[in-house]
């Protein structure tokens, strides 16, 4: 894990670490786009981009976001987008950032809007994020089917979407597109079970591909260092999900050190 993690080199400028672009949020749900931008700060990009209609409340919790008023294809270069948190219905928005040619992150709304063939067709890697509810409403079964085989629901979306699939959970499990392992993911709590914590995964595995790990890579990293950054926030009491975003640099020295 230590050697998966993006660090600066002495040379480095932000634009070399990546930006993470961040289309989110809504008017009914503001607070999911402050909590993506939240992972996404901590995951090793060297700046956040965010278009969308909550760029006030994310400027308010974090001056350091660069805000676009334009959409995705004019707001300036990324080197990935994530897509979807509190997206509500604007459909128009998850379609413009699948024509991107960088990889891209699919969460939340993002799942349900995004077309399967754009999501198909496109060459640079995507990763998507459902929870079981999000992978039965894909595969069109029911969520218990999916939670009674966690296994095969992860890789029959993977192949189907050709896309790299991170199924959330008690544990985490990440299938890239060409089949092959599993990655199993238990670091985390059922302290993480709190709304918003999905949110913050998102961003922060969008942030770890703006910085140039592959998706499974991507997702893997993000779900251990969720999942530990869940373990030192709670320590044995409930949190909200912005307490998760706040220990993940704990996390990352965890690893690192
Ligand atoms: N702070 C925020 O702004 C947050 C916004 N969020 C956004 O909220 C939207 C919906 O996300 P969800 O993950 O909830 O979507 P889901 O589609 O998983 O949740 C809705 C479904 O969950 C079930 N459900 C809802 N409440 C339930 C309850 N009390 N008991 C049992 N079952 C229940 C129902 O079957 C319902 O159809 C997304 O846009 C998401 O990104 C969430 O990420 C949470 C935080
Ligand atoms: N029982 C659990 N044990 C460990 N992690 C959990 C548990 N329940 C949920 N999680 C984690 O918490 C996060 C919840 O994300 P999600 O379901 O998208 O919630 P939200 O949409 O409210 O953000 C995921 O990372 C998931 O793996």
């Amino acid at each position: 894990m230590a050697r998966l993690l993006p660090a600066p080199a002495a040379e480095s400028d932000k634009y070399r670490r990546g930006v993470v672009g961040i289309a989110a949020g809504s008017a009914r749900y503001p607070g999911a786009a402050v909590l993506a931008v939240s992972g996404a700060l901590r995951g090793g990009a060297g700046a956040v981009r965010y278009v969308g209609p909550a760029g006030d409340a994310v400027l308010a919790r974090f001056p350091e976001t660069l805000v676009s008023d334009a959409g995705p294809a004019k707001a300036g270069r990324v080197q990935a987008w994530v897509v979807g948190p509190g997206a509500g219905d604007d459909a128009a928005t998850v379609a413009e950032v699948l024509e991107a040619d960088v990889p891209v992150l699919l969460d939340a709304d993002g799942l349900r809007l995004a077309e399967r063939d754009a999501v198909r067709r496109r060459t640079a890697p995507t990763l998507m994020t459902p929870h079981a509810g999000e992978a039965a409403a894909l595969l069109g079964v029911r969520r218990e089917e999916v939670e009674d085989a966690r296994l095969a629901a992860v890789r029959e979306l993977a192949a189907v979407y050709r896309a790299t699939v991170l199924l959330k959970g008690s544990t985490t499990l990440v299938a890239g597109p060409g089949g092959g392992p599993v990655r199993v993911n238990a670091t985390g709590t059922p302290w993480l079970a709190t709304a918003g914590s999905g949110d913050v995964l998102s961003g922060l595995a969008g942030s770890l591909l703006a910085a140039g790990l592959g998706a499974v890579d991507a997702g893997s990293a993000a779900a251990y260092l969720h999942g530990l950054a869940g373990r030192f926030a709670a320590d044995g009491a409930p949190v909200g999900a912005h307490d998760v975003a706040s220990r993940i640099p704990e996390a990352w020295r965890d690893v690192t050190d």
